[in-house]
């Protein structure tokens, strides 16, 4: 017999867990105010006892403390059970094991695992258990999963999906498949909100691969653009934090994220999740870091701007130089070179009758190869002088030891990391490679292999405590960059993104190079894009073509392209739209142009017609909804549901930096994609 066979049944069972966890609720609030109050007591009687013996005060502090812990963990679990009144579960399946003869579960899986004490049962699932795996995974028939005591094999008798929004049940769907298209497309043809949501009802079986990906130690998600890499690595460090509880929290991961409006789009996915939002950083954050901050440098976003603007070929070749693996190996070499030759020993004159001979001091430098060149100086000076109390009975003051230091420190040819870094091109002969700007500013393309330079000269700063690294928009770092992020970050990686939406074409790095820069590492793929109608997809594919791609099928208009005679007739057009958003259903709305100086200007002129214009820069640090007006560089990573893409003309998209943005633009428009122009149109429009 089927247990809830009905939806009535169905309701009524709802109607019985939402009770449960009520009174659950209650029973945890009473536990709260317990512990409160007794913390209460406590503090009221070390305030009128004046004379405690300290035996004493020792025990009730242990006492308060382990009364403050419980408290928390039930103010967590009361946190934990207000949310899952709302949505209690989204998915059921019935499924009978092999081997076992306790007949048939059917299994509610949720957000959050909830135990009835009473019943002694677990009345719904974490999405993230072994067994929930199944969900995703299986259609009905034969199913297995992982456990820790090994496969268990079964089969799935009923699969159910619900809609429960406030407690109730909107509708439910039995389905034969993984997980029900309809609900699905459902969730696609919803409006876009002003923060990324989670997706944990509709995750698909190559989602679902990814996110419970736990050999690799290196995870790289090549994706195609709204496959859900973002939302996919998101939903693994939620499911890395369940399984490996214990042995890493939120505070043990970091994010690389591209710039600050991005990371505060994806910041409400993990809370969604029932878990804390994790550090984030960029990579030129870390890089300077490095370095001190000691420089200034042309930012990564600086660079795009002048690659689009007017970038000569010296300044990409320097860019493409220093992304390449050649480059690396010649850096290494180069510092095999310092090793060999930078540090040049002279004898040294103590006293009136000891110096240290030039030879012995030599041979110290290299005795210490395992430190970093410029840390060897003070082991060095302590070993040379312990080495002559032991065989000259000399004992050196700390002036001599001093003046030891520091001659030992002069023998090393270079103090500045610049110099050093001055003198590699001299050495490969390629001192045009290193333009330094106006202002002592470096290029962004020499952040990272001055950091190199600098790792190798002084070590890495101190040992760092994360766990697990997570890097977006992957294809945007160089191989240089991967190869100081290993050094750094030693520990396992999620790195994603999709290699067609670079806006550093001459520095991009694709899943098979940071696999190469890495050394291990396994690459996994998206290929479904999810985000845009097929209409929309289809067109993307026109101006680059992904073969990989595979477009959903969720129809909607056609992307409209309109030409006009002149600048004021396109912004009138453009207002025009503006008002046609307004007026539907649509919550946001992004005009994508070409460059962060476009984008200003238009949302200048913009201004007499529409208010409520919200200008994104790279200086922006929230996302917002409504009508947001920004580059294609900032709209990489986010979604709008109505998007317009202004000044599409020849000379404005015309370079292969031009198509990448212009792809990265089309791909954020989720329902509908309007292109405008005066003059001759781009040639990549199709
Ligand atoms: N399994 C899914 N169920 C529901 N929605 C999904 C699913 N997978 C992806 N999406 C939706 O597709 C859109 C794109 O997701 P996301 O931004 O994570 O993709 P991405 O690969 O990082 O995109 P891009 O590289 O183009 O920025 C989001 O709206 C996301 O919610």
């Amino acid at each position: 017999m089927v247990f809830n066979k009905t939806e009535e049944q169905e309701k009524e069972y709802l109607r019985q867990i939402i009770n449960t966890i009520n009174d659950s609720i209650n029973n945890t609030d009473k536990s709260v105010k317990e512990h409160v109050d007794t913390l209460q007591e406590y503090k009221e009687y070390l305030w009128s006892n004046k004379d405690i013996d300290p035996h004493e005060i020792r025990s009730m502090r242990e006492s308060i403390l382990r009364h403050f812990a419980t408290g928390e963990s039930v103010i967590d679990k009361r946190k934990r059970l207000g949310k899952i009144l709302d949505i209690p579960y989204f998915g059921r399946i019935d499924f009978t094991e092999s081997k076992e003869r306790c007949g048939t579960m059917a299994l509610y899986i949720g957000i959050h695992t909830f135990y009835d004490p009473v019943k002694k049962a677990n009345l719904i699932y974490d999405w993230r258990a072994p067994i929930s795996s199944m969900f995703y995974d299986h259609e009905l028939g034969n199913a297995s999963y992982s456990s820790p005591s090994g496969e268990v094999d079964g089969n799935i008798s009923l699969k159910r999906q619900y809609r429960i929004r406030k407690g109730k049940m909107e509708y439910m769907i039995e389905s034969s498949l993984t997980v029900h298209d309809d609900i699905l497309q459902k969730e696609l043809s919803s409006n876009a909100d002003d923060k990324m949501k989670n997706i944990v009802t509709t995750i698909q079986r190559e989602q679902n691969r990814i996110i419970r990906n736990e050999e690799a130690q290196a995870l790289i998600i090549q994706g195609v653009a709204g496959s859900g890499k973002t939302s996919i690595a998101l939903h693994r460090i939620a499911y890395l934090l369940y399984t490996l509880k214990g042995e890493i929290t939120s505070k043990d991961i970091l994010i690389i994220s591209p710039n600050k409006v991005f990371a505060d789009y994806i910041s409400n996915v993990l809370p969604e999740l029932g878990e804390e939002t994790v550090p984030e950083t960029s990579m030129e954050q870390i890089l300077s870091g490095i370095l001190d901050h000691k420089y200034k440098y042309q930012n990564f976003f600086e660079q795009v701007t002048e690659l689009l603007d007017k970038p000569t070929p010296e300044f990409i070749e320097r860019i493409q130089y220093k992304a390449s693996f050649d480059f690396i190996s010649q850096l290494e070499k180069f510092i095999l070179y310092m090793e060999n030759n930078y540090f040049k020993a002279t004898d040294v004159k103590l006293t009136k009758h000891i110096t240290v001979p030039a030879e012995f001091i030599d041979e110290q430098f290299r005795r210490f190869n395992r430190y970093p060149m410029r840390k060897r100086f003070e082991t060095m000076t302590d070993y040379i002088l312990e080495m002559m109390a032991l065989r000259h009975y000399f004992k050196a003051t700390t002036a001599e030891r001093n003046l030891l230091k520091k001659e030992i420190q002069k023998m090393f040819s270079r103090n500045s990391d610049i110099q050093v870094y001055k003198d590699f091109f001299e050495w490969i002969e390629k001192p045009e490679m290193f333009k330094m700007r106006k202002n002592r500013t470096l290029e962004y393309a020499d952040l990272a292999p001055l950091a190199y330079l600098h790792i190798a000269l002084e070590g890495s700063p101190t040992p760092s405590r994360v766990k697990h690294l997570l890097i977006d928009e992957m294809q945007d770092y160089s191989p240089i960059q991967y190869k100081i992020i290993q050094k750094l970050y030693p520990c396992r990686k999620t790195i994603l993104g999709d290699t067609c939406q670079s806006v550093n074409p001459y520095g991009s790095s694709t899943a098979d190079m940071i696999q190469k820069a890495f050394i291990t590492g396994e690459v996994m793929k998206l290929c479904k894009s999810y985000r845009s109608t097929f209409e929309i997809t289809s067109f993307a594919q026109r101006i680059q073509t992904n073969e990989e791609l595979e477009a959903i099928t969720r129809h909607g208009e056609k992307p409209t392209i309109l030409s006009f005679k002149n600048p004021e007739k396109e912004l009138s057009a453009i207002s025009e739209l503006i008002t046609t958003f307004k007026k539907s259903t649509y919550k946001s709305l992004g005009i994508i142009c070409k460059t962060e100086m476009q984008a200003q200007e238009i949302t200048e002129e913009l201004k007499s017609y529409t208010d409520n214009l919200y200008f994104l820069s790279h200086q922006s640090t929230a996302f917002a909804k409504g009508i947001i007006v920004t580059s294609s560089h900032m709209a990489k990573g986010l979604e709008f549901d109505e998007v317009i893409i202004p000044q599409a003309s020849s000379t404005n998209y015309n370079t292969l930096i031009d198509k990448s943005m212009l792809y990265v633009a089309v791909t954020r428009a989720m329902h509908k994609l309007t292109i405008t122009h005066w003059g001759k149109p781009s040639r990549f429009i199709p």
